[in-house]
C-alpha cells in the first residue's frame, strides 16, 4: 500500500452507487478504498507493483461511473514543425494519467485533458521542458499577444543582418556562373576568408536556432526540420572551410567555396519564416475581433452614486446605467427605462430589439436611444460574448480528423529524406561525378533541403483556424474541427418546426368555447399557466390580454407530445390533441370538421375537456421565418433532402411544410422519438443534420452527424449540439455548410501544395538541378503559400 490517490466520481446519484463503487474497488488485489458520496470521489491507496492508477479509472467506468479529468490549454514555445508538435503530443498521451493531448503547432498550444488525481499540469510542463520545448499555462491574452510582437520584432532584426551578411555572398556566386555575366566581381568577396567572415555568424549565431532544435530533436530520437537544416547548411560551411583552409601555404589552389549556399539557405528559411509568422497572426483575427466587441467599462450605482469601473470589476447584481450609444457591459437584465438594443453583433438580428424592465440584455450589444438601468446576471467569463469567444477558440485549437493523415506523413518523412540525401551523394560520388565530393555534396543537400514537410504541419490546421474564424463573423459557431470537417458530407438535413422553421412565438388566432364561456377560459388559461411549452405560453398571453381571472391549479402534470392533464376546483381539465382526448374516452367526433379547417390553414388546434366533455377548442399559430424559404430552396439546390419533424398533428406540419417548400414532413411524433427517426435516415445511408432549439431535440442533435442548434434556443440544445447558428436565421445553415465545403477544398489544396514542392522537388534535386539555396527558398515559399492559402478562405463569399 504505497500509493495514495484522490479520484473525482462522476455520476453518483445514492449512496447505493457509492457503496458498489467501494465493494467493487476494494475486491482489486492491492487497493483499499473509500468512496464519499457527498464529496464525490474516492480515496484509494492502491499498491504500486500490482496496479496501476489507469486500471482503477477503468474500474470505476466500467460500472457506469465517470472519473473527472481536468481540461487544459498550454502555450507551447520553440516548436519549429510538425514533427515538433507530432513528438511532443505522442510523449504527453504516453503521460501516465493523460487522457488525450492534443498540440497544435500552428496555435502554439496543447490542450490536455488528464486526470488531476495522478498528473499535475507542473508535471506536464516539466515533460515538455524534458523535450527541449518550454510551455506555461494559458495566461492573459494580452502577455501573450505582446510577446508574439516581441518575438516577431527579433525575427526581423536577426533577418536584417543575416541578409546584410549574405548579399556580399549571394553576390559572389556570380563567380560561380558557368557563363561570363560581365559583371563587376570586387577581388574582396572572392577572398575565402572574407566569405569566412561572412558566413560565420550567420552559420552559428543566426543558424544557431537550428542547431539547438537539430539537438533537442535527435535527443529525443526523432529528426525535425531543423535537422535537416542543420544538416544541410553545416555540410555546406565545413566543406567550404576545408576548401578555405587549403589555401594556406599554398596561394595557387583555387578553392570550392559553397559559402553563400549556407548563409542564403538560412537566410531564406527566415525570410519564410518571418512571412509565416506575420500571416498565422491573421489567422486569429477571428479572436481579436470578438474580444474588441467587449465594453472596457461600466457605470455602475454603488451607494447611491455613478461610478466608472473597469469592465472586469463588476459583480453579479450590480447595477448599471446605460446611457444612449454605450454599449452594455455585461449580460443582465433591464430594470427600468426604454430603449432600442442593437444585437447584431452577438444575434444577427439587424433589426434593433426594445427593451423594457424585465428584459434580458446581452453584454457587448448597443444601446441606441434611451437609458437603461440594468442589473447584472453574468460577469466575466459566463457572458454570452465570452462563451462565444471560448467555442471559437477551442475550435482553432482542436483538429480536424483529415490532420492525420499530415501528422503520419511528416513523422516518417525525415528519417526518409535523410536516407535518400544518403545515397543521393552515394550515387553523384561513386557513379555520376565519381570523386567530385564538392557537387555530390552539393546535390544531397539540395535534396535534404528542398524535403522538408515544415508546410505539412500547417496546412490542416490553418484552414480550420480560418474556417472557424469565419464561421464565427458570420454567426456560425463550429464546436471543432472535426465538426466543420463533417459538416460537408451532410446530404440530409431534418428541420424541427417550432423555434426552427417557425419563430416560436405563437399566438392564438381562433378561439370557440361551448357552454359557460366564462368559466372555460378560466380554467383554459389557469392550466396553461402551469405548463412551459410555447403552446402554453400563447395561451396565457391571451388570458392576461383579456383579464381572465387565473384560479389555483391541483395535479398539473404535461403529457409531452399530447397536452396537459389539471384538476381545477375539483373538477378534471384536459388541453390537448385528439390522441389525449381519445385516450381518456372523450368524444370529440362532432368537432373534426372544425379542427381539421384550423389545421389546413397551418393552426395547432387544441381542445379543451372538462369533466370529459369538449367545451372548446383553441387554435394557436406561429409564423413562420422570413427567410426560411430561401433557406430550405438553397438547401435542396445543394443536393439536401429536407425534412421537417415535429409533434405537431399532420396537417398542420403540411401545410406549415408547403409554406416553406419542405417535401418531407415526419409528423406527430413524440418529443422522446425525434431520436429514432434520424437514426433510421441515418440506416438508410444518409449523413444528417439535424437542426432544433428545444430540450426535446436535445437527443436528436447528439445522435446527428452534425447537431445544429438554434442560438435563440434553450441551452440544453446548444449543449447538445455540434453548431450553433447565432440568432437562427435558417439561411446560415447552406453557409455553415458551404463554408465546410470550402475549408475542405482549401485543406486539400494544401496539403497538395505542402507535398507538391516536396514530390516534385525531390527527383530534381536527386539530379543535381537544383541549387541548394533555391531548395530553400522553395521550402520557405511552400510554407508561405499554404498559410496565404489558407487566407484566402478569409475572402471567400458564404
Ligand atoms: N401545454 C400544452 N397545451 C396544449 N396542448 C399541448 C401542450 N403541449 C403539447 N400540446 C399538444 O401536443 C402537440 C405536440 O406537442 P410537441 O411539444 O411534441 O410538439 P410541437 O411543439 O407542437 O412541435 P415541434 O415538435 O415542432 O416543436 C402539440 O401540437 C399540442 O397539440
Ligand atoms: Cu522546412
Ligand atoms: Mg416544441
Amino acid at each position: 500500500m504505497n500509493e495514495q490517490l484522490t479520484v473525482d466520481i462522476t455520476g453518483m446519484t445514492c449512496a447505493s452507487c457509492s457503496t458498489r463503487i467501494e465493494k467493487v474497488l476494494n475486491k482489486m488485489d492491492g487497493v483499499e478504498a473509500t468512496v464519499n458520496l457527498a464529496m464525490e470521489n474516492a480515496s484509494v491507496q492502491y499498491d504500486k507493483e500490482k496496479i496501476k492508477p489507469d486500471d482503477i479509472f477503468n474500474k470505476i467506468n466500467d460500472l457506469g461511473y465517470g472519473v473527472r479529468n481536468e481540461k487544459m490549454d498550454l502555450d507551447v514555445f520553440g516548436m519549429t514543425c510538425a514533427a515538433c508538435s507530432t513528438r511532443i503530443e505522442k510523449v504527453l498521451n504516453k503521460m501516465d494519467g493523460m487522457v488525450s493531448a492534443n498540440v497544435n503547432l500552428a496555435t502554439e498550444s496543447a490542450s490536455v485533458e488528464f486526470n488531476s488525481a495522478v498528473l499535475s499540469v507542473d508535471q506536464i510542463i516539466a515533460r515538455i521542458q524534458n523535450l527541449g520545448y518550454d510551455a506555461k499555462e494559458k495566461g492573459q491574452r494580452e502577455a501573450k499577444a505582446q510577446q508574439k510582437e516581441e518575438e516577431i520584432n527579433a525575427k526581423k532584426r536577426k533577418l536584417f543582418i543575416s541578409i546584410l551578411l549574405s548579399l556580399p555572398l549571394l553576390y559572389s556566386m556570380i563567380g560561380h556562373a558557368p557563363w561570363d555575366t560581365g559583371l563587376p566581381m570586387p577581388h574582396l568577396l572572392m577572398n575565402p576568408w572574407f566569405q569566412l567572415l561572412m558566413a560565420t555568424p550567420v552559420q552559428f549565431w543566426i543558424g544557431g536556432q537550428f542547431y539547438v532544435g537539430a539537438y533537442k530533436s535527435l535527443k529525443n530520437k526523432s529528426a525535425n526540420m531543423d535537422v535537416l537544416v542543420a544538416l544541410g547548411t553545416s555540410a555546406a560551411y565545413f566543406y567550404s572551410l576545408a576548401e578555405a583552409l587549403k589555401t594556406v601555404g599554398n596561394p595557387d589552389y583555387m578553392p570550392h567555396l559553397y559559402f553563400e549556399t549556407s548563409a542564403v539557405l538560412i537566410t531564406l528559411i527566415l525570410v519564410g519564416k518571418l512571412f509565416e509568422a506575420l500571416a498565422k497572426g491573421r489567422t486569429t483575427e477571428a479572436i481579436s475581433k470578438l474580444l474588441s466587441l467587449q465594453a472596457k467599462e461600466a457605470t455602475v450605482i454603488r451607494d447611491g452614486a455613478e461610478i466608472k469601473i473597469p469592465i472586469e470589476d463588476v459583480k453579479v447584481n450590480d447595477t448599471i446605467l446605460v446611457k444612449p450609444g454605450e454599449k452594455i457591459p455585461v449580460d443582465g437584465k433591464v430594470l427600468s427605462g426604454q430603449s432600442a438594443v442593437d444585437e447584431a453583433m452577438i444575434t444577427g438580428e439587424s433589426i434593433p430589439v426594445e427593451k423594457s424592465a424585465g428584459d434580458s440584455m446581452i453584454g457587448a450589444t448597443i444601446n441606441k436611444n434611451g437609458t437603461l438601468t440594468m442589473t447584472a446576471t453574468k460577469v466575466g467569463k459566463d457572458t454570452a460574448l465570452a462563451g462565444i469567444i471560448k467555442v471559437v477558440e477551442d475550435a482553432q485549437g482542436s483538429k480536424a480528423p483529415i490532420q492525420r493523415v499530415a501528422d503520419q506523413i511528416s513523422g516518417i518523412f525525415v528519417p526518409i529524406v535523410v536516407a535518400i540525401a544518403i545515397v543521393t551523394f552515394l550515387v553523384w560520388y561513386f557513379l555520376i561525378t565519381p570523386g567530385d565530393f564538392a557537387s555530390s555534396l552539393e546535390t544531397a543537400i539540395a535534396v535534404l533541403v528542398i524535403a522538408c514537410p515544415c508546410a505539412l504541419g500547417l496546412a490542416t490546421p490553418t484552414s480550420i483556424m480560418v474556417g472557424t474564424g469565419k464561421g464565427a463573423e458570420n454567426g456560425i459557431l463550429f464546436k471543432g474541427g472535426e465538426h466543420l470537417e463533417a459538416t460537408h458530407k451532410i446530404n440530409a438535413i431534418v428541420l424541427d418546426k417550432t423555434g426552427t422553421i417557425t419563430k416560436g412565438k405563437p399566438s392564438v388566432t381562433d378561439m370557440e368555447i361551448f357552454g359557460d364561456e366564462a368559466k372555460v377560459l378560466k380554467y383554459l388559461v389557469s392550466a396553461e399557466k402551469s405548463s412551459e411549452h410555447p403552446l402554453a405560453e400563447a395561451i396565457v398571453e391571451y388570458g392576461s390580454s383579456k383579464n381572465v381571472e387565473v384560479l389555483p391549479v391541483d395535479e398539473f402534470s404535461a403529457i409531452p407530445g399530447h397536452g396537459i392533464k389539471a384538476v381545477i376546483q375539483g373538477e378534471k381539465v384536459l388541453i390537448g390533441t385528439r390522441k389525449l382526448m381519445s385516450q381518456t374516452g372523450v368524444v370529440f367526433d362532432r368537432y373534426e370538421d372544425q379542427l381539421e379547417k384550423l389545421e389546413t390553414e397551418g393552426k395547432t388546434a387544441m381542445m379543451i375537456a372538462i369533466e370529459n366533455k369538449v367545451n372548446g377548442i383553441v387554435a394557436v399559430a406561429d409564423t413562420v421565418k422570413e427567410t426560411a424559404k430561401t433557406a430550405i430552396e438553397e438547401l435542396k439546390s445543394m443536393g439536401i433532402e429536407v425534412y421537417m419533424l415535429t409533434g405537431d398533428n399532420k396537417r398542420t406540419a403540411r401545410a406549415i411544410a408547403s409554406q416553406v417548400g419542405v417535401d418531407n414532413v415526419i409528423a406527430e411524433v413524440l418529443p422522446e422519438e425525434k431520436a429514432n427517426h434520424v437514426k433510421e435516415l441515418q440506416i438508410k445511408g444518409m449523413k444528417v443534420a439535424m437542426v432544433g432549439d428545444g430540450i426535446n431535440d436535445a437527443p436528436a442533435l447528439a445522435l446527428a452527424d452534425i447537431g445544429i442548434a438554434i442560438g435563440t434556443g434553450t441551452d440544453v440544445a446548444i449543449e447538445a449540439a455540434d453548431v450553433t447558428i447565432l440568432g437562427g436565421e435558417l439561411t446560415l445553415i447552406p453557409k455553415a455548410i458551404s463554408l465546410s465545403k470550402k475549408t475542405m477544398q482549401n485543406i486539400r489544396q494544401n496539403l497538395f501544395w505542402a507535398l507538391a514542392y516536396n514530390s516534385a522537388g525531390i527527383p530534381i534535386a536527386a539530379m543535381g538541378l537544383l541549387a541548394p539555396w533555391v531548395a530553400g527558398a522553395a521550402m520557405a515559399f511552400s510554407s508561405l503559400s499554404v498559410v496565404t492559402n489558407s487566407l484566402r478562405l478569409k475572402r471567400i463569399k458564404l
